[in-house]
């Protein structure tokens, strides 16, 4: 199967100029699986958390959704893309599933970031896998992850042994270490990774965050399969085999898997 990142450079606030300037790399993708970055959409250093409310939209039946569902109807991809979500009086910073069927499912953040802290809840969910198909029709197991999300070891850990087999990490990186610890993720995990970043400065009326760009598509065994340049919107892809990530033997002694020694591990 074949993973695409897009790496975008969004406008803060401006979500339909925004996604109108993403669906012609999307729709060209050619991918089974496409992973925009975090707040694609929205933008992301928002001014007060009534920007914030402003542009957020409920799930699945707010615009951003009925559009990414469009997309992936178009190309017969799963695309895994993050928006400001709203529930009753609650912001969540969350990442949508979406297939040529509909909205899946939707992972809420759980380790936010910065300002994030002022305007979004923390999700609550926990950290989800779900079986998806290629435009083959195979399936594989799809968890997500957000960006500040890879920080922690334990969130991609919790998704590999909840089964993932591939990781989509929507982000917006602003610290340079995550493209450079990706590979690492991967490998001590067993899963293929694939973080789709954006580029570009932001304000939030008081200060500027610049994005890294560096999107990032890793597997197993650590490679770097792709990877997208620092200050420049880019489209990166790699064709993989989602099932190789079941494998879980090291050599004839050791298993990532069984090796574990979780009564011995404090928290
Ligand atoms: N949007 C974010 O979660 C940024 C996290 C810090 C970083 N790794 O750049």
């Amino acid at each position: 199967m074949i993973i695409s990142c897009i790496q975008t450079g969004p406008t803060k606030g401006h979500t339909q100029a925004n996604k109108d300037a993403v669906e012609e790399r999307v729709l060209a993708a050619d991918a089974d699986l496409v992973v925009l970055p975090e707040l694609f959409a929205s933008g992301y250093f928002f001014d007060s958390t009534e920007q914030a409310a402003a542009l957020a939209e409920s799930v699945p039946d707010g615009p951003t959704t009925h559009r990414l569902h469009s997309w992936a109807r178009a190309t017969g991809a799963t695309i895994v893309a993050g928006l400001p979500e709203r529930d009753g009086d609650a912001l969540y910073n969350s990442a949508v599933v979406v297939t040529p069927n509909g909205w899946l499912g939707t992972y809420r953040k759980t380790h936010l970031f910065y300002e994030e802290t002022l305007h979004f809840e923390p999700g609550a969910d926990g950290f989800k896998v779900w079986t998806v198909t290629d435009r083959n029709r195979r399936s594989y197991r799809l968890g997500v992850m957000i960006c500040f999300d890879w920080f922690f070891p334990e969130s991609a850990r919790t998704l590999a042994l909840n089964g993932a087999d591939v990781i989509a990490h929507p982000s917006n990186l602003v610290l340079p270490h995550c493209p450079t610890a990706m590979p690492i993720r991967a490998l001590e995990n067993g899963v293929f990774t694939a973080t789709a970043n954006r580029v570009g400065t932001e304000s939030n009326g008081a200060e500027s965050l610049t994005f890294i760009g560096r999107s990032v598509i890793c597997s197993p065994s650590a490679d770097v399969l792709a990877s997208a340049p620092e200050a420049e919107e880019a489209v990166i892809r790699a064709e993989i085999d989602p099932h190789a990530a079941r494998e879980t033997a090291l050599n004839p002694y050791n298993d990532r898997h069984r090796d574990r020694r979780p009564q011995l591990y404090v928290r």
